[in-house]
């Protein structure tokens, strides 16, 4: 049985009377690709949010490792590394590459420029982006954008290898690109899984049925801030689940509610 590297248990958040997340039980294995998927608004990008230790849930527990998380990702450094990969690629814009890739170890780091820039190269190879340090943000395309934010969410500290990333949390890494472009992220995504130096267990938040079915292995399927359904990425062709034969077939009638 793989270990368990993040666990939530009875997790539950509202933002005001809107209750996003009601008791939400969800694991992450080491060495899996998870899918979170479900209706817009259900509260997916929130559950990364919690589980990266940026937001802190009104109730239920958090487990790293086995271990309680208390507090958010400040107070809990070095328990678990994770990484979350934001929807926008979040790059400043100011900064180049290079700078971007390195930024943690630029501003926290002992190490020295010339070997940080050859940390940042090894991980700009890696998302075949070699050579392209000193371009800015605006010269890259959507998709190259996202290959930097990639290489940023693995990057590696030599002086501190315990927070090294361990689990990469993607949120919606293939939303805006075109089908090929979405392509190269999603090979890149399962490349990264299986490299020295990538990051071998991942959960990615997505709408894309592509991105669904090339880069998760099992799904858990969020609605009305509960998990309602999950199973292997296989199993949702054969479900008697309406709610997510309706979510894959894009239909407006069924259970799920659609806004209009
Ligand atoms: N900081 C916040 N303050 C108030 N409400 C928020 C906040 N963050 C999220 N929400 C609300 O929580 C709900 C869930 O948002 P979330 O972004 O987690 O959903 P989602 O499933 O990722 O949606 P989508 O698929 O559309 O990106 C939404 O109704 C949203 O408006």
């Amino acid at each position: 049985m793989a270990e368990p590297l993040i666990e939530l248990r009875d997790v539950s958040k509202a933002f005001g009377n809107n209750v996003v997340l009601d008791q939400v039980n969800l694991t992450i294995y080491r060495g899996e690709a998870l899918g979170i998927i479900g209706p817009s608004g259900t509260g997916k990008s929130t559950i990364l949010r919690v589980m990266a230790g940026l937001l802190e849930p009104d109730s239920g527990e958090i487990y790293l490792r086995g271990q309680l998380r208390r507090g958010l990702v400040e107070d809990s450094r070095g328990s678990l590394g994770i990484s979350l990969v934001f929807q926008n690629s979040a790059l400043f814009d100011s900064l180049t590459v290079d700078e971007n890739v390195g930024f943690l170890l630029y501003q926290h780091s002992h190490l020295p420029r010339h070997r940080i820039r050859q940390l940042v190269e090894d991980k700009l190879e890696m998302v075949g982006l070699p050579g392209t340090g000193h371009l800015y943000p605006a010269e890259l395309s959507g998709g190259m954008r996202k290959r930097v934010s990639l290489a940023r969410a693995i990057m590696e500290n030599p002086e501190n290898p315990a927070e090294n990333p361990e689990v990469l949390l993607y949120d919606e890494p293939t939303a805006g690109l075109d089908p090929i472009a979405s392509t190269i992220i999603e090979d890149l995504i399962r490349d990264l899984q299986h490299r020295q130096g990538g990051c071998g267990t991942y959960a990615i938040v997505t709408h894309q049925h592509s991105t669904i079915r090339r880069a998760t292995d099992r799904i858990v399927f969020l609605y009305q801030g509960k998990v309602k359904w999950q199973g292997q990425v296989e199993d949702v062709d054969t479900t008697d689940d309406p709610a997510v034969q309706q979510f894959f077939s894009g239909s407006v009638e069924g259970p799920i509610q659609v806004m209009s």
